[in-house]
């Protein structure tokens, strides 16, 4: 699998301003956890994560399907090539460039991740301990997403709260927990500075869908502009959590940029709208009335989709580091068929 990480040199656009660091202590790993035993703490000698121009490596941006990076991406700073199963690599690159935060995108999504889950294991959770590893080692602030999928059957769903009961039924949803976990022990234990967002669906114009659950929101925008038919596989009345990728991101920002003295959680909620695939639709068809769209449940995602929260409560991110949402339904769709229609007209396609 060709894999990618990206690594933001300094900018205006990424500032950080926190009350202090790591912790100093002497962090030394208990026996057997892991392969790399680190026998000092690295905080003090190693770059600031507090930082004015935090050095950022960004682990894959690219999507599923990437061979080569897109032409803004690959001219908007160092891309490179490289496994987050590859430790050696990867700190190599830490430690060549000075990194000093790290936001780690690798993953396999859930429904992919049934497909494959010996993969998905080995991605999900020995990747994310090689980067929990290199971050320790040198205290870098790291950031992971977590997701809806971090929540199961047994969770509140309506609205799902920030602490509440976490028994995911997917090797996404149990990876993610355990980055979770883990995360917030190295923080309790050793002041790793690990910052988690639990994501809702993300909706992007600029990447395909990755193999997840929530697919289906940034695919019926494609059909509307294309064929002018989506074949859903979820239930017209599935409810679940979604977000405009530019609100995820600018969330993603805004938390890392937060300091550390208003942070009161490690894993915030964050949310912005919560719709159906009926909802979308019907949002769609505002701008293009002839839209038409079947349901085919496929029983995998169904079920995935079924025990997952259908809202999200974030007021605990809204009152710690002032999360707002940008986009409602509205904004979404309306940004989402102007971004498709103007990418397919610079592709030579039909537009409708
Ligand atoms: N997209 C969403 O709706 C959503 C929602 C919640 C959380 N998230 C989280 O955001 C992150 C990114 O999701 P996405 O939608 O971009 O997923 P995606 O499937 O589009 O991208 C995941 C990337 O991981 C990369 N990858 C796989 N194996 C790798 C390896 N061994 N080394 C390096 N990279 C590897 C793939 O190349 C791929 O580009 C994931 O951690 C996911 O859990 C996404
Ligand atoms: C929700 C999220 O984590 C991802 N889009 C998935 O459906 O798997």
């Amino acid at each position: 699998m060709l894999s990618s990480v990206r690594i933001c040199l300094p900018s205006t656009t990424l500032r950080a301003s926190l009350c202090h660091g790591c912790r100093g202590g002497a962090p030394v790993r208990g026996m057997g956890w892991s392969p790399r035993l680190v026998t000092q703490c690295k905080c003090e000698i190693s770059a600031d994560p507090s930082s004015d121009n935090p050095r950022v490596l960004i682990t894959d941006m690219g999507g599923i399907d990437i061979k080569k990076p897109p032409l803004e991406v690959f001219n908007s700073g160092p891309f490179v090539y490289a496994d987050v199963l590859d430790y050696k690599n990867l700190r190599e690159l830490v430690v060549n460039n000075r990194i000093t935060w790290l936001v780690h995108y690798s993953a396999l999504l859930s429904a992919v991740g049934e497909a494959n889950v010996t993969l998905a294991r080995t991605i999900n959770i020995t990747g994310l301990h090689n980067v929990l590893d290199l971050a320790l080692e040198n205290c870098l602030r790291l950031f992971v997403p977590s997701t809806i999928g971090a929540f199961g059957p047994s969770s509140p769903r309506d609205p799902a709260p920030d602490l509440c009961v976490q028994r995911p039924r997917t090797i996404y949803g149990v990876s993610k927990v355990h980055g979770e976990l883990m995360g917030e022990y190295l923080h309790h234990k050793y002041g790793l500075d690990f910052r988690c967002l639990r994501y809702p669906g993300v909706i992007s114009a600029n990447t395909k869908p990755g193999g997840g659950t929530t697919d289906y929101a940034v695919q019926i925008f494609h059909d509307a502009l294309s064929t002018g038919h989506h074949e859903c596989y979820l239930r017209p009345d599935t409810r679940l959590p979604m977000m405009h990728i530019a609100d995820c991101h600018r969330a993603t920002v805004e938390f890392m940029q937060a300091p550390e003295c208003q942070l009161s959680l490690r894993t915030y909620n964050i949310a912005a709208m919560s719709f159906t695939p009926e909802e979308v639709a019907d949002e769609i068809r505002k701008h293009l009335p002839q839209l038409k769209v079947t349901y085919n449940p496929d029983a995998v995602r169904q079920t995935i989709a079924d025990s997952w929260p259908v809202r999200f409560d974030d007021s605990n991110a809204r009152r710690d580091w002032g999360w707002q949402p940008a986009y409602g339904l509205p904004e979404l769709v309306t940004d989402m068929l102007c971004s498709i229609r103007e990418k397919r007209r610079n592709s030579g396609l039909p537009v409708r």
